[in-house]
């Protein structure tokens, strides 16, 4: 219950689990709820950790970029682990330091490798692109009126990164593939769901969780084990396959790095959680923010229309896009930002760490302090946008009609720890998007005058599930 010193304004908790019910389950409507009372920085204990919730760009700002460094460690609790084993291991959770570098580093140069010999990143996507737009054909011609289209977009971004990591694509329709997505998903959707009172109870009884998991850790944790199973059969090809001098994907990269100097950073072991941490968070993350693509397109045809026009001058009807496209097309481009800041998937993003007593304002930041940042406070504050509940692409647009960068955009997140596929997650969602529309008219199905626009609160912001009409448009 007792809170440090100069610790920010806070409710106060109950025994044990502190604040959890002030803001799990909905964190940026509980935030919001919370700022009334207190102010734009709050202070909470949550299961006897110091947690501070920051709300607004100044805040933001303090933490991501004037004191980066500070604050640039991972929350390690009972759900990580349940994925990860005692060790922490993957990129996601390792704390800030060289192993973390040592590998920020191997996934750019892997990027650009992959540019400079056979293969740049964004023909993988766009090779992807006609399996796309086959899929969604086959929703189009099945017979039935109304379709949802949702879960192309989880096979396309999945197999993007499979490319990446283990070299090949995969057919939307083979079963190994299906297997590796259905048990991602799985995993991502019960990570929202974890927090239920008998999960708490065995966060509380040391090493309980090695002998009983309430049924949706049990779920996470089997599920984390087949895709690990899966990724390890991958790795052990690539061993057995390895020719040091052609490397064909991370995973060649990888094993070259864990024989060289610097092998005590490499790891057989981390580098599964690696590519568990790359499928985690780079599947769920673009196919949602894709699923809210399509909802407000459905709900603002006149958007919907401009962006078509914008891609038939550009793009002459049959020309596959490609990424440098977005300079000649503003308005689309703005259109994918402002889905991405209407959308505001991630509502916390990851919790950033203090790896060393700090201040915050006037407030004194022990070592080990979670930061909570709400991004809901900067993507949807009238400070900084001028109709924030609204729809409307104009938010990016300059007078000139061309994308301006707004700093109070950050669906990466910011500072040392931001997204580490904050390149391919732009190129997909650009590609992806102008594909769809380029192919496709989306509309309400007869009689509905406009999709829910409501979110299912998790750890990732969900539409609620919907049909659309969508007709071929050649
Ligand atoms: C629309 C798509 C995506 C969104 C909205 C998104 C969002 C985020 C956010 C908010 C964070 C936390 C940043 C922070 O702590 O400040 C993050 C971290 C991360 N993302 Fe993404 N992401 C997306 C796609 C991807 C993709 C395609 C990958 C593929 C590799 C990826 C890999 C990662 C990794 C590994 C981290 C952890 C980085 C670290 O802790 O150092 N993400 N992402």
């Amino acid at each position: 219950i007792w809170k440090p010193r100069n610790f920010p304004p806070g409710p106060w908790g109950l025994p044990f689990v502190g604040s959890f019910y002030h803001i799990s389950g909905d964190y940026s409507r509980n935030a919001k709820t919370l700022v009334q009372k207190y102010g734009n920085i709050i202070g909470l204990k949550l299961k006897g950790v110091n947690v501070v919730c920051i709300n607004g760009y100044d805040l933001f700002k303090q933490v991501m970029t004037d004191n980066p460094k500070c604050f640039s460690d991972r929350a390690c609790q009972l759900p990580q682990t349940i994925i990860r084993g005692e060790k922490h291991e993957g990129i996601v959770t390792t704390p800030y330091g060289p192993q973390l570098l040592a590998h920020r580093k191997l996934f750019y140069s892997v990027l650009r490798n992959m540019g400079l010999n056979h293969y740049s990143f964004e023909k993988i996507i766009i090779e992807e692109l006609p399996y796309l737009i086959e899929e969604l054909k086959a929703c189009v011609s099945d017979g039935k009126s109304t379709i949802n289209p949702c879960a192309v977009f989880d096979y396309a971004a999945l197999n993007v990164l499979a490319y990446f990591t283990f070299g090949n694509r995969y057919s939307y329709k083979d079963e190994k593939f299906k297997f590796l997505l259905g048990k991602n998903l799985k995993c991502f959707e019960m990570m929202s769901k974890i927090n239920t009172p008998s999960f708490l109870f065995v966060s509380y009884i040391p090493f309980l969780y090695k002998i009983w998991l309430p049924h949706n850790a049990r779920v996470i944790k089997e599920g984390c084990r087949d895709i690990a199973e899966f990724v390890e059969s991958e790795v052990t090809y690539h061993k057995a396959s390895l020719d040091p001098k052609n490397p064909r994907d991370f995973i060649d990269h990888y094993l070259i790095e864990v024989t060289s100097n610097h092998s005590h950073l490499f790891t057989d072991s981390f580098l599964k959680m690696t590519i568990m941490d790359f499928f985690q968070a780079g599947t769920e993350t673009t196919s949602t923010t894709l699923k809210w693509a399509v909802l407000y397109m459905v709900n603002n045809p006149e958007v919907q229309e401009k962006v078509q026009n914008e891609i038939d001058r550009e793009l002459a009807f049959h020309g596959m896009p490609k990424y440098e496209d977005r300079l000649k097309m503003p308005y689309t481009e703005a259109t994918v930002l402002e889905i991405q800041r209407k959308a505001n998937i991630a509502p916390i993003g990851l919790v950033h760490v203090a790896n060393k007593d700090t201040k915050l304002g006037k407030y004194d930041i022990p070592k080990s302090t979670y930061i909570l940042p709400i991004y809901e406070s900067i993507h949807h504050s009238h400070k900084y946008w001028k109709n924030p509940s609204q729809f409307d692409p104009e938010n990016f647009l300059d007078q000139d009609g061309k994308v301006g960068t707004r700093s109070t955009f950050m669906p990466f997140g910011g500072g040392l720890r931001v997204c580490l596929g904050m390149n391919i997650a732009k190129q997909e969602l650009f590609l992806f998007f102008v594909t769809m529309l380029q192919h496709f008219k989306l509309q309400l199905p007869p009689g509905v005058s406009k999709l829910d626009e409501e979110y299912v609160p998790g750890f990732t912001l969900q539409p609620k599930p919907y049909e659309i009409v969508m007709s071929s448009r050649f």
